[in-house]
């Protein structure tokens, strides 16, 4: 390849040979920053590979990002084909897979400034819905772009309910073919990614009719233009749904078929079988179609949702060095905006969200590749729990990165408003993943289900037998409480398993809260349905709240497997501590509420919290006060 790793790409140039206050930070850092990097890339090797890939990208003329600003929708959906094709030669030519770590260090460079839909939506599901033979068929033809590729679930009537889904594939035993359909307007297929010009196939989602009954949604491979000369098949209506808040490079169309007919062959068959006389087997669970945006869910945290935030905190971080504005001391030169505890306050906990969500969405990813693996061989017993921790934490994570990443460009002033400065446009990317993929809202319900049920489940069995038989992440639902929190100076709000024992209280508190509440309406006479719903936005802050909780915690444990690097390990851990006592002030109603906290301890808690910030600005001596949870004989809180 003769890629020399070492070349420094412009943006690189740049900032590291023009300006001093960028210089002079980076004289300043405490900790071996090649080993941290190589933490988060998940090793040495990952992180070559990573750069590697990158100055392929970066260096590359035809993926210069440099005029995409002035460019028009048409202009920016023409450049973004290209460079998909273009990508795709590259991984053509160098032997990079699909799904290899090249490919992904390729688009993740890419994400924020653009990122490419194509095939990737569609060949997580193709993954989990697909058998062997179909897998292996329609993903040799993704290959090269023999076919292009669309999702079609969502229609212009339905996007999160499901089962309300209208378009139509009819069995029909004489020829072995479903007869695909748009009975009405609302079936209309809206929103699906490269559908509006670029698909040539559409992975249809369809309520299945055969043997005289409907057997609920399932998937079917439907072509939708010609391979000739891409004009719409027969039966097909098919175009772009016009100008969106950003995604200006992705043509989100619409899609209407008119009993357009495929073989038997072409419904995904993994959980579910038609058999040539039209009689329908299920294989998996009741919900197993479903798998697919589990998939994506999943694939989306570290894949396009995170990078995003990390992007920004980059951005506005290096600005805020760079940036000099007013005095700090009348005798002063104008400081450093990152030097006003307010420039801190808003970008340091973004940081510390970013780095809590690396390590926890590798947390999920290990417990998703254990379920995944069960549930492809026919064990679904994991599936509740992975769609609920999926749903959840997918909906929080991008909640957040949306709130972090227009926090990070506001911290920019004027020049955070220019397109050029790269933040709009990853405000705008990032808030449509609160809404793709399953609107954020809904999801969070979804983990609520979860937390719900598992409540019910510790209180009816007695005594601590309940935590074994209790899902790994809400085990904390039957453990003795720690009625109040025991910090009596500041820094106790710097020991992770105090502040772990802190959020397991209050998330534990809130779901206790809901199920009562709902219990009680239920015994007043009103029915379930209706008792849910009016319980509703006390079940989103008590799974926020679970949210919290797993992600303090995952943050934690990462921290104990660094003690042998106590710099990385110190550096870490306070923005471990950061993230958690950020939650806590900015929710101390809820550690007030039923006195957990007093309001004393909420002072002792924002006293470590600012002090940290100074801590991690480097403008307060290091104190070995905040590092003493690690010695021997310290208190420990049970969590
Ligand atoms: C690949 C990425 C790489 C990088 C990235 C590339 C960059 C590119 C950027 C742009 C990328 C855009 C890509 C967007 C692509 C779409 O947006 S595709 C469309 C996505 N649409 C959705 O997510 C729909 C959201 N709605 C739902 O998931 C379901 O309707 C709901 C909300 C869960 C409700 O389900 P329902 O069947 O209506 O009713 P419900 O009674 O709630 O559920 C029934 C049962 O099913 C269970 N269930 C529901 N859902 C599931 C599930 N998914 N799994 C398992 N069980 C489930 C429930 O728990 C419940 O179980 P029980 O409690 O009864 O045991
Ligand atoms: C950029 C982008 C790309 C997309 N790409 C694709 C794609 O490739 N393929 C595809 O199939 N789809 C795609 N979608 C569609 C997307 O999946 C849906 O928009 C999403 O699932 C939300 O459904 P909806 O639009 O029907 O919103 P709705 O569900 O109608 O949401 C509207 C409001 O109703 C509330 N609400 C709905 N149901 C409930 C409930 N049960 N309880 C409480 N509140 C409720 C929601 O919280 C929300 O506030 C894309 C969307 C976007 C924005």
């Amino acid at each position: 390849m003769g890629t020399p790793v070492h070349r420094v790409s412009m943006r690189d140039a740049w900032s590291r040979h023009v300006n001093p206050d960028m210089e002079s930070e980076r004289r300043k850092q405490s900790f071996d920053v090649e080993r941290l990097t190589s933490i988060l890339d998940g090793g040495a090797q990952n992180t070559e590979l990573r750069r590697r890939v990158e100055n392929i990208i970066h260096s590359d003329p035809e993926l210069s990002i440099k005029d995409i600003y002035f460019m028009s929708q048409n202009e920016r959906y023409e450049n973004a084909i290209r460079k998909a094709v273009h990508i795709n030669m590259i991984a053509r030519r160098l032997g990079w897979l699909q799904d290899g770590p090249e490919l992904t260090y390729a688009y993740r460079a890419l994400a924020g400034d653009l990122s490419f839909n194509i095939h990737k939506v569609f060949l997580k599901a193709l993954g989990s819905l697909g058998t062997t033979e179909q897998i292996a068929k329609w993903g040799e033809l993704c290959q090269d772009f023999q076919i292009i590729t669309t999702y079609a679930q969502t229609e212009l009537g339905h996007g999160t309910y499901l089962q309300g889904l209208e378009t139509e594939a009819t069995y029909d035993p004489a020829t072995q073919e479903f007869v695909i359909h748009s009975p009405t307007l609302t079936a209309t297929k809206w929103w699906p990614g490269d559908m509006g010009r670029t698909a040539t196939h559409a992975l249809v989602l369809a309520q299945l009719i055969c043997s005289g009954a409907q057997q609920g949604m399932h998937a079917f491979m439907v072509p939708i233009r010609s391979l000739r000369d891409h004009s719409p098949l027969p039966g097909i209506t098919v175009g772009d749904i016009g100008p969106k808040m950003d995604f200006d490079h992705t043509d989100n169309g619409f899609l209407r078929l008119d009993h357009v007919r495929v073989p038997r062959e072409n419904m995904l068959s993994r959980f579910a079988q038609v058999l040539p006389d039209g009689t329908y087997t299920k294989l998996g669970a009741a919900q197993s179609n479903y798998l697919s945006m589990v998939v994506v869910r999943v694939s989306l945290l570290l894949g396009e949702i995170l990078p995003i935030l990390q992007k920004a905190c980059v951005i506005a971080t290096r600005y805020s060095v760079v940036r000099r504005q007013s005095r700090l001391q009348p005798s002063d030169p104008e400081a450093k905006i990152l030097d006003y505890q307010t420039q801190q306050q808003k970008l340091f906990p973004q940081l510390a969200m970013a780095y809590a969500f690396h390590f926890g969405a590798f947390h999920i990813l290990e417990f998703f590749q254990q379920a995944y693996s069960a549930i492809l061989e026919g064990d679904f017993s994991s599936l509740p729990e992975l769609h609920a921790l999926s749903a959840g934490m997918k909906a929080m994570v991008s909640d957040a990165c949306t709130q972090g990443a227009e926090m990070c460009r506001r911290a920019c002033g004027g020049h955070g408003f220019s397109k050029l400065s790269g933040l709009p446009s990853l405000v705008t990317k990032v808030t449509a993943s609160c809404t793709y993929e399953g609107e954020n809202t809904v999801l969070y319900l979804q983990m609520a289900r979860f937390l719900v049920n598992n409540c019910l489940q510790a209180q009816m069995s007695s005594g601590s037998t309940s935590q074994r038989s209790l899902p790994q992440s809400v085990t904390y639902l039957a453990a003795p409480v720690l009625a109040r929190c025991p910090a009596q100076k500041a820094a106790d709000f710097l020991c992770p398993d105090l502040y772990i024992a802190a959020w397991a209280h209050v998330a534990a508190k809130l779901i206790k809260d809901s199920v009562h509440h709902l219990q009680a309406l239920m015994q007043s006479g009103m029915n379930r349905p209706e008792a849910w719903n009016q319980t509703t936005f006390q079940l989103l802050q008590a799974t926020k709240a679970h949210c919290c909780y797993i992600m303090v915690k995952s943050f934690a444990q990462k921290l104990e497997e660094l003690k042998h690097e106590p710099a990385i390990q110190q550096v870490l851990k306070r923005l471990c501590d950061l993230y958690a006592l950020h939650g806590l002030l900015t929710n101390s109603g809820d550690f007030l509420h039923d006195g957990f906290l007093s309001g004393a301890q909420v002072d002792m808690a924002r006293t470590s919290y600012l002090d940290l910030l100074s801590l991690i600005r480097g403008t307060l001596p290091t104190r070995n006060t905040y590092d003493h949870c690690y010695k021997a004989g310290e208190p420990s809180y049970e969590a």
